[in-house]
Formats: C-alpha cells, sequence, structure tokens
C-alpha cells in the first residue's frame, strides 16, 4: 500500500497538470498599482470577491449609465487556471493528502488565514477562520455547496427588519436565477437513488440557464452516498425533491447543488464565472492586484460623509484612486467593518479610544455577526468499503482518478459532500427536551438587555423553532475519515457533521488597532448561550441515530471520535466545546436594516448617514438563513448591480 508520502508525490505531480479555467490566458493584464491610481473611475469596489466580482462585471456591462470600474482585491489572480482551487478533491487537500500545501485552505496564498479571539464557551480553544484571498474571494476556497434557505428566512430579511418586498424569498428569486446555469441531476437507473424519476428531482423553474456560474449535481459516488439517504427514510423522514425552491428541509434526494461545471469538472467560481476572458478585456474595467485597502478617502468639502475614493497599499507604499460616483465595500463580513472603522465609522467610544476622527458614530459596525458551527462525529466502516479514503491510501486508485479526471473531467476528483439538508430542531428532539429548552431559553432572554435588532430576530426565531418548520440543524456525510481523527493505514471511514443554523449567540468583528493590516479581533462567541450548545447537542445525538438507520448500519464499526464513550448530554457537550469549529458562513455584520432595529446599511445597500458608499457582501446578510451561503451572497450582488446602476443612470 503506497504511503502517504506517495500519494502527495502524485498530487504535486497534478498541481502542474490541469488546463485554464478561462476561455484564454491573454485578456488579463496585471494593472500596476501606480497606473491604477491615476485613472479617473466611476466606481470603486473594494474586494474582488464574490460579491464583486459579481459587481465588476454587471456595472461594467452597463450602457445606460457607462461606467468606469476599479477593482481592488489583496489577493492574486492566475488566469491560466490553478489546480488547487479547480480540481474539487482540493477543497479538502489538506485532509485527504495531509499536506496543507496542497490545499487552498491554510495556505496564506489563497487564504487570510484569520483566526478568532478565544471562545470563552469552548474551553478558550482560539479557532481558524479561512476566507478567500484571491480574485473570487472565498468562493475560490470554499467547498462548493450550493444551496438556498427556507422561504420564512428571506421573507423575514424584507418583512421584519424593514427592507420591503425586494428583499423576500420571491424578491431574490430572479436574482438566484440570474447567477447559474443550473444542469439538472440524474434520473433513472442512472440517480444517487435509484429510480428517482424526472417528477422527483428539483423544478428547473426554480433555476436558471444562462447564468455564469455552472451549478450541478455529483456525478461520482461511494458506497455511503445513498445508503446516507436512504438512512434517514428508515428512520421516519421524508426527503426533499426540491429544495432550492424556498423549503430546504431533510435530504436532497438527488444530492444538494453544487457550483462544479460538469463538462469540465473545475469548480465554478466568482472569478471563473465573472471574469472571463471577453469581460477582462472590457476596457472601462480594471483590476488591481496585491493590493489592501486601507480606508475611504472622505470629500473635506461635504456636510455628510461623502465617499470619493479609497487608499490602499500595495508592496509597502500607499496610494490613492479616486471615484467620481460610488464605494462599494465588498471586502467580506470580516474585512468591510474593518474598513469602515479604520475610516472613522463605527461606534464612536471604540474609535475615540484607537484615536480615530470619528466621520460618522454607527454603532452597529462590526456587531451582530452570525455563523453557523460545526461539530463532527467518524466512524471506521466495514474493511474494503468504496470511500474516498481510498485516495490517501491506495496508489493505485488515485492514478486511476487522476487519469481519468485528466482525460474527461469525471470520477473522484469531482467529488463534492452532497449528502445534506436541514432539520428542524423539533424533528430530532424529545417534546419535553425541547420544551425543557425552550422555557430556559425564556428565562436567558429575560436576563438579558437586547438591541432592538436582537429582539426582532430572536423573535422571530423563537417563532421559527415552536412552529418546527424551518430547519435548525444541517447534517451533512463525507465518505472518508481525517476530520475527526487520522486515518490508519487501508481502514475506511464515515464522517456526518452538522452544522447550527441558527445561533442566538451575537458575535462581532472589531478593530483594536489603527494597523490596516492587521487582522479585526473576530469574536463569533460560539456556544455563549446555553440553548446554542443544547441545539447543538441534539445535533450530536441525531448523528448517532442516523449511522443506526438502515441500510448504513450495514457498513458502521465503531465510532472513532468521538468514542463511543461520548452518549449522554454531557458527554456531547464536552465534546462539542472541545471540537466545534466554523462552517465559514459569517453574515451580519453590517446588517441591512432598518435604522430603528439598527441597521448598518438601508435596503438599497448604502451605508446610513453617508453618500456614495455602500457595502455588498456577506456582511449585509441581517439574519442568517439554513444553508451555506453563497448562491445567497451572489443573489444579493446581481440584484445590487441593478439597484446601483437605477440610481447611477
Ligand atoms: C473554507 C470555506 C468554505 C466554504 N464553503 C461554502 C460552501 O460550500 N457553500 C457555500 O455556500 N458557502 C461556503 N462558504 C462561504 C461563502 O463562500 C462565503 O460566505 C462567500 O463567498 C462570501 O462572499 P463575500 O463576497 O462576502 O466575501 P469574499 O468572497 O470572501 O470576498 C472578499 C474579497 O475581498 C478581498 N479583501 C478583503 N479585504 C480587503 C482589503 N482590505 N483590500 C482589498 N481586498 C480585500 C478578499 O481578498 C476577497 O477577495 C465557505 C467559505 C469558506 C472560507
Amino acid at each position: 500500500i503506497p504511503s502517504g508520502v506517495a500519494a502527495r508525490a502524485q498530487a504535486s505531480h497534478l498541481v502542474q497538470g490541469p488546463t485554464s479555467t478561462f476561455e484564454s490566458a491573454e485578456a488579463f493584464t496585471e494593472v500596476t498599482p501606480s497606473a491604477f491610481a491615476e485613472y479617473q473611475f466611476d466606481v470603486i469596489i473594494v474586494g474582488g470577491g464574490t460579491a464583486g466580482m459579481v459587481l465588476a462585471n454587471r456595472l461594467s456591462a452597463s450602457t445606460s449609465p457607462s461606467l468606469k470600474v476599479g477593482v481592488v482585491d489583496a489577493g492574486t489572480f492566475n488566469p491560466n487556471g490553478d489546480p488547487l482551487i479547480d480540481v474539487p478533491i482540493y477543497n479538502s487537500g489538506s485532509i485527504i493528502l495531509n499536506n496543507s500545501s496542497m490545499s487552498t485552505i491554510g495556505n496564506p496564498q489563497y487564504d487570510w488565514m484569520f483566526q478568532s479571539v478565544p471562545q470563552a464557551a469552548l474551553n478558550n480553544r482560539i479557532l481558524d477562520y479561512p476566507r478567500g484571498k484571491v480574485l473570487g474571494g472565498s468562493t475560490a476556497i470554499n467547498a462548493m455547496a450550493w444551496q438556498r434557505g427556507e422561504q420564512e428566512e428571506y421573507d423575514a430579511w424584507g418583512n421584519s427588519f424593514g427592507n420591503g418586498n425586494g428583499w423576500t424569498f420571491a424578491g431574490l428569486l430572479p436574482y438566484f436565477q440570474r447567477t447559474e446555469t443550473w444542469t439538472p441531476p440524474r434520473t433513472g437507473d442512472d440517480a444517487l437513488l435509484n429510480g428517482t424519476d424526472p417528477s422527483q428531482i428539483p423544478a428547473a423553474s426554480d433555476h436558471g440557464f444562462s447564468g455564469p456560474v455552472s451549478t450541478s449535481y455529483n456525478t461520482f459516488e461511494t458506497a455511503l452516498d445513498a445508503p446516507s439517504i436512504l438512512a434517514t427514510v428508515s428512520l421516519g423522514y421524508p426527503l426533499n425533491n426540491n429544495p432550492d425552491g424556498g423549503n430546504s428541509t431533510f435530504l436532497a434526494r438527488s444530492g444538494i447543488t453544487r457550483s462544479v461545471d460538469p463538462q469540465t469538472g473545475k469548480r465554478s467560481y466568482a472569478a471563473s464565472a465573472y471574469y472571463t476572458s471577453s469581460i477582462q478585456s472590457r476596457p472601462n474595467l480594471n483590476v488591481v492586484l496585491n493590493s489592501t485597502v486601507t480606508n475611504i478617502i472622505w470629500d473635506p468639502k461635504s456636510k455628510t460623509p461623502k465617499a470619493i475614493g479609497v487608499q490602499f497599499v500595495n508592496n509597502g507604499q500607499t496610494y490613492s484612486v479616486a471615484a467620481a460616483k460610488q464605494v462599494i465595500l465588498s471586502a467580506g463580513s470580516l474585512k468591510s467593518p474593518q474598513i469602515l472603522e479604520l475610516s472613522g465609522v463605527g461606534d464612536a467610544n471604540r474609535l475615540n479610544q484607537l484615536n480615530i476622527p470619528v466621520v460618522l458614530d454607527l454603532p452597529q459596525v462590526g456587531e451582530n455577526m452570525i455563523d453557523h458551527p460545526t461539530t463532527a462525529a467518524g466512524y471506521e466502516v466495514q474493511n474494503g468499503t468504496f470511500t474516498l479514503d481510498l485516495i490517501s491510501n491506495n496508489q493505485t486508485f488515485f492514478d486511476e482518478q487522476e487519469a481519468l479526471y485528466n482525460s474527461t473531467g469525471t470520477g473522484a476528483f469531482t467529488y463534492t459532500a452532497q449528502i445534506s439538508g436541514s432539520f428542524p430542531l423539533k424533528s430530532i428532539s424529545d417534546p419535553e427536551v425541547y420544551s425543557a429548552m425552550r422555557s430556559a431559553l425564556d428565562a436567558a432572554l429575560e436576563s438579558m438587555t437586547l438591541t432592538p435588532l436582537q429582539q426582532a430576530q430572536y423573535d422571530l426565531l423563537k417563532t421559527w423553532a415552536d412552529d418546527g418548520k424551518v430547519g435548525w440543524v444541517m447534517p451533512v456525510m463525507l465518505p472518508r475519515g481525517g476530520l475527526t481523527s487520522v486515518p490508519e493505514g487501508d481502514k475506511r471511514y464515515i464522517t456526518v457533521a452538522f452544522y447550527l443554523l441558527h445561533e442566538f449567540a451575537r458575535g462581532s468583528v472589531h478593530i483594536n488597532t489603527t494597523d490596516p493590516l492587521t487582522m479585526p479581533l473576530i469574536d463569533p462567541k460560539y456556544m455563549s448561550m446555553e440553548w446554542d450548545l443544547e441545539a447543538q447537542t441534539l445535533g450530536g445525538h441525531f448523528l448517532r441515530t442516523w449511522v443506526t438507520g438502515s441500510p448504513l448500519n450495514d457498513f458502521i464499526v465503531a465510532p472513532t471520535v468521538p468514542d463511543s464513550s461520548v452518549v449522554t448530554d454531557a458527554d456531547w457537550q464536552n465534546y462539542i466545546r472541545e471540537s466545534l469549529v466554523t462552517t465559514h458562513h459569517p453574515i451580519g455584520t453590517t446588517a441591512m436594516a432598518s435604522q430603528s432595529l439598527g441597521g448598518v446599511v438601508d435596503p438599497r445597500l448604502n451605508v446610513y448617514g453617508t453618500q456614495n458608499l455602500r457595502v455588498v457582501d456577506a456582511g449585509v446578510i441581517p439574519m442568517t438563513v439554513g444553508a451555506p451561503i453563497q448562491a445567497t451572497v451572489y443573489a444579493i450582488a446581481e440584484k445590487a448591480a441593478g439597484l446601483i446602476l437605477e440610481d447611477l443612470a
């Protein structure tokens, strides 16, 4: 059996292998920072990530108005494509191949490599917080799950936070569709669940067919995929035929949608999709790389704070670039608040302490951080079970799959986690346990001083939990080990994990220094609310139940980590405190909500109290949805592009 080292040698071979994701490598010419700073832009986009590249594309396409658009990104871009980004299996390369240089995550060439502050409720652990630091942002390093949340969750943005009908599920649906070119899943004997007929696959009418991002379904399966779905059926849960249509609960019969091009088997992401060579050659669009924006430049003549440009640092040099009409912060939910605070927009007390002149007292900047934390459980499965462990422990399999991928873009190298769906809390809890949790929650909330936004959010969350319709935990299956324990020899594993979709904890991200190149203090405050820990504990019990469902139970040998001694609530809580990590979906730090609720941006995504300044990224999501968030961020940016063009016309 080949060693991991041999597997890594093969893998590094592959790094030179695959060809460009882009139509042609010719179009992209890197602009120098000094040349970029000289241009007279109408719009400057800070951050060429998920939202930023959508805006760059849509705004520079407009003829009325016609706009000169500049994008400043701190990361790099390889127009010839990059296997670590393009080849889906490398998303988890560091785990599968036990080598972080084989992965974008944990690799400073691609990842900001943020870390949280010590988390009091997690035994003071400091958690890694990866974020994409390349053109395309976090979509270049994410796990490619392409899911939407529940209709109620989006409707709340419009109806409960004062943003109006445009920000409801129905209002956003055209923008979800505008983003994607969707390829339906397989049916019949070829389907993930044998015999799935065309009436049981997702509704084409909910999807888009001419958008930049290619979305599709896995075509490669291990021995554990279908049994994991069927196990929930044997436990009495329904399956979801159409999880992207506004009801995302329970496991997706066809697997979840993913952002992978089914023709090439490559990741489809914000740079490959929205910045193709024809877009790269637009004369009115310029992108400057390796350049970190430090602050907004304000018009000294304007009474209300008016953004007229930004400063950025490239290779130790500071540059200023002008924006005649608009500065858009799309630096992501962990970085846009930092830029606002460094520019004097934030809580006046905090800014005063750092001697930053207060341009605008907007106390909610950087508050209201909400995420999806995760706990995972590993099991050893029967010897010889066909799992993805073969990639790291069987050289022949690796070679075959590498050759297959390079010639056809199919096979194990295209695998992304596909068994997932959200489960309402009541569907996995005993009624008595649930009602005890609810009483304790009410008591806890009564003793807290809530912001108006929290009050509105918690009212909704309690209703959703009680109604038992909105998903609360999201189980996910990975057909391999390496996540909770180091795989041994030729053994085979399954990892089951669950995301907590609706935390009550509210974290924050703030600066504690005026140095713009220092990472902000990221404090998700995970499990700081007892309810969250109890909900997460229910998730732990659910994972144990899941693997007892038939026919998955036939494969299970024994739990690895946590081991079989973890049984009671207290055991699970200890395990959760020791092992919980982020699922990488922080939102809410520049929330779109009415001013009376403490919003940072209005429904047109303008920063309250300013002129010519918007935030468009995951930070504007006022309360999280029960799904990974990339599809939602793309939809927000598509909608924002329309709003901006209307306002600038
Ligand atoms: C490891 C990981 C796995 C994930 N998995 C999934 C998944 O499977 N499915 C899913 O739906 N979601 C997933 N997500 C979440 C999702 O990808 C992100 O929430 C989303 O892409 C965020 O988009 P954004 O536009 O807000 O920010 P980003 O896409 O992160 O873009 C921000 C951009 O701004 C740039 N930037 C930041 N600060 C500055 C500055 N000061 N100056 C210049 N440029 C700057 C960054 O380099 C980056 O390009 C994952 C995220 C990560 C990190």
